[in-house]
């Protein structure tokens, strides 16, 4: 059994940097929980390679690696350019077209045939993250004319950001759906819905799904101010959050973005869901081989906020150094825990939340084992599930043991790749008891001796042939 040092869990972006057998290999051994692949970007059949590398040598390395499918959603986008990057300077005009043409420095290309029906002269377009801003000044047919208010440098398929306006595309699109099927053929199952904006995007993607006999993990990434003010229904719906700072850092004030973060890193605790904390977290990276202080802190305070998964996006996508990113988001994820093992930050303040929210018997399972954590010398919590359900409830209160998830679904086992602190492993059959498996696993892995104790989750079933959840928890001493 391996288990690592570091108990937060590391997402990566899966682009031409790191796309090759040995590069994934690396990244694989040195951390990497899950891959990401952005259906924006990268052709299908390339995508199809990658998905089947990893799997390979997920099976070879024996290590669980989930893929994320990040669906590109109604995301707009300038098109190709003849000669890139231009160069837009401020005070120039330039025109955004959704004509079909190749761009140039004063004709730009733009995926999105309404975009002169959703700007408004007087207001903002932001392009390439937020870095370019122009002003829009009129409009006619498909053109939009604007004033360039901040330059910089733009190159093919950059995102186009409207903050606040109507975009007359669903956030599911039929694009989504059909890389959907892509991606259910290939055996994929979990899946980031970008731009969504009510607990109905999600159903709708989910309803597919099902139409096709499949059951699916959903990540709604939040990245858009109709998707904050609707957290609530959209957490409902969700099976994990993402915290997609890349578009929501232009769709809502800057400054704004520290305290969504952690609003909705706490609210997906409380839930037990899974939360990822992503883009630019090591920026810089994607040239040098160390992070600014700036972004070693980021990382660090995520974690603190309470969150399970921090991303790495351009940095191990296109980056100069994917392995050594993963390295150092790894030590830095590691002397966080330390800390955090040291103060018990955290543990007080969920129990307090919980506390307020009528906590049921799951609920109250979960909080004892992580009381016995505080007083016991226990090495691991086990807990066989069929969910994921008992081994998210005890991770949520960050505990700084391992919590071992056995669970004969695979799909579990992927999802709870993405969970603080949670190791997953996949049992094909068991024989016996899970009390006997578990001590003859943990003996001949190596992973415990005579004398350690473990606490094991257990659901009695109701005695009325109902499976009654979680409903036991049990000390054993190793013999
Ligand atoms: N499969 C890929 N092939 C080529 N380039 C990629 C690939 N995946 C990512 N990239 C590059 O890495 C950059 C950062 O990746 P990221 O996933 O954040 O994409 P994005 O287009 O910025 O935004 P979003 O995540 O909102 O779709 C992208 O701008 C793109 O240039
Ligand atoms: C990850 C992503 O989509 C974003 O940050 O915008
Ligand atoms: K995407
Ligand atoms: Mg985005």
């Amino acid at each position: 059994m391996h288990l690592p040092d570091n108990k937060s869990k590391i997402v990566c972006t899966i682009g031409p940097a790191s796309s090759s057998e040995e590069v994934l290999r690396e990244l694989i051994i040195e951390g990497m929980n899950v891959a990401r692949l952005n259906f924006s970007h990268g052709d299908i059949e390339d995508q199809r390679a990658v998905i089947r590398r990893i799997r390979k040598l997920s099976a070879e390395l024996n290590r669980v690696v989930a893929i994320l499918a990040d669906l590109p959603g109604p995301k707009i986008r300038v098109g190709t350019f003849e000669k890139e990057p231009v160069f837009l300077k401020k005070g120039e005009k330039v025109t955004l077209t959704s004509r079909d043409v190749v761009g140039t420095e004063t004709l730009i290309p733009v995926n999105y045939d309404r975009l002169s029906n959703s700007v408004q002269a007087g207001k903002p377009i932001f392009l390439n993250d937020g870095f370019i801003q122009l002003q829009c000044t009129g409009t006619e047919g498909e053109d939009v004319y604007c004033d360039v208010v901040v330059g910089g440098p733009l190159s093919s398929n950059k995102g186009l950001n409207l903050p606040g306006a109507r975009i007359y595309i669903d956030p599911v699109t039929k694009r989504d759906l059909e890389i959907v099927d892509f991606a259910l053929e290939e055996g994929l199952h979990i899946f980031g819905v970008s731009f969504i904006e009510s607990g109905e995007d999600i159903r709708k993607l989910r309803d597919h799904a099902i139409r096709k006999g499949k059951e699916i993990f959903i990540i709604s990434k939040i990245e858009r101010e109709k998707a904050v003010r609707s957290i609530e229904s959209i957490m409902a719906e969700s099976d994990g959050i993402m915290i997609a700072r890349g578009d929501l850092g232009v769709e809502i004030p800057i400054q704004d973005v520290p305290i969504v973060q952690k609003n909705i890193i706490h609210r997906a605790n409380l839930l037990s869901k899974p939360v990822i904390t992503a883009t630019q977290m090591l920026e810089s990276m994607i040239e040098n081989i160390r992070p600014t202080r700036a972004e070693a802190t980021d990382v660090a305070n995520a974690i603190i906020d309470g969150t399970d998964a921090v991303m790495l996006s351009a940095e191990t996508a296109v980056g100069r150094h994917p392995v050594e990113t993963v390295r150092t988001m790894v030590s830095i994820a590691r002397s966080t825990e330390v800390w955090r093992a040291n103060t018990k930050e955290g543990l007080t303040l969920m129990k307090k939340a919980l506390n307020r929210m009528n906590p049921g018997v799951e609920d109250m399972i979960s909080m004892q084992v992580n009381d016995a954590l505080q007083v016991l010398p226990v090495r691991y919590v086990v807990t066989p599930t069929v969910s994921g359900k008992t081994a998210r409830n005890v991770s949520r209160f960050r505990p700084d043991r391992w919590i071992l998830a056995f669970s004969r679904n695979p799909h579990t086992c992927e999802q709870l790749a993405l969970q603080y602190a949670v190791h997953p492993t996949f049992v094909p059959e068991l024989k016996g008891d899970w009390e006997n498996m578990v001590i003859d696993y943990l003996k001949m892995s190596g992973a415990a001796g005579p004398g350690d104790m473990f606490i094991l989750t257990q659901g009695q079933p109701s005695g009325r042939g109902r499976p009654g959840g979680t409903n036991l928890l049990k000390f054993i001493q190793v013999e």
